[in-house]
């Protein structure tokens, strides 16, 4: 996966954020009633579904839950007013 696909990703996010389109996914998550718990239990159910894809060797499916946990991570960051910096500085210093 690029980096551009990842940064391009995040600014549609903070887009979303900001201006709460209808009709978003995205926007239904920044204003459902539940806020970041629903990003959350998204999260866990994706991994348990990577997990068992995992196990099940199913490679199409590992890379699309993978693409989902990545997406609602992304979203969750922008919950918490971080951003992919966070993530890639974070990254970089265990090298
Ligand atoms: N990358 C994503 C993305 N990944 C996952 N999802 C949504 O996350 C939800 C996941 O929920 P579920 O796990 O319940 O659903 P599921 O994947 O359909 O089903 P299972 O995994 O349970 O089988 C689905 O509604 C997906 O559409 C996403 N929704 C939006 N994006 C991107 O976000 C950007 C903004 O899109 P809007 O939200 O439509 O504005 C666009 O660039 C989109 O490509």
């Amino acid at each position: 996966m690029s980096e551009d696909v990842l940064d391009e990703l995040f600014d549609v996010i903070e887009d979303r954020k900001e201006n709460l389109p209808e009709g978003s996914y995205t926007t239904s998550l920044f204003t459902h009633e539940k806020g970041e718990n629903e990003v959350l239990e998204k999260l866990g159910e994706e991994t348990t579904e990577l997990i068992l894809a995992a196990k099940d060797d199913d490679f199409d499916e590992i890379a699309y839950e993978s693409a989902d946990i990545v997406y609602h991570l992304l979203v969750l960051l922008a919950m918490k007013d971080m951003d992919l910096e966070d993530l890639r500085a974070e990254l970089a210093e265990r090298r």
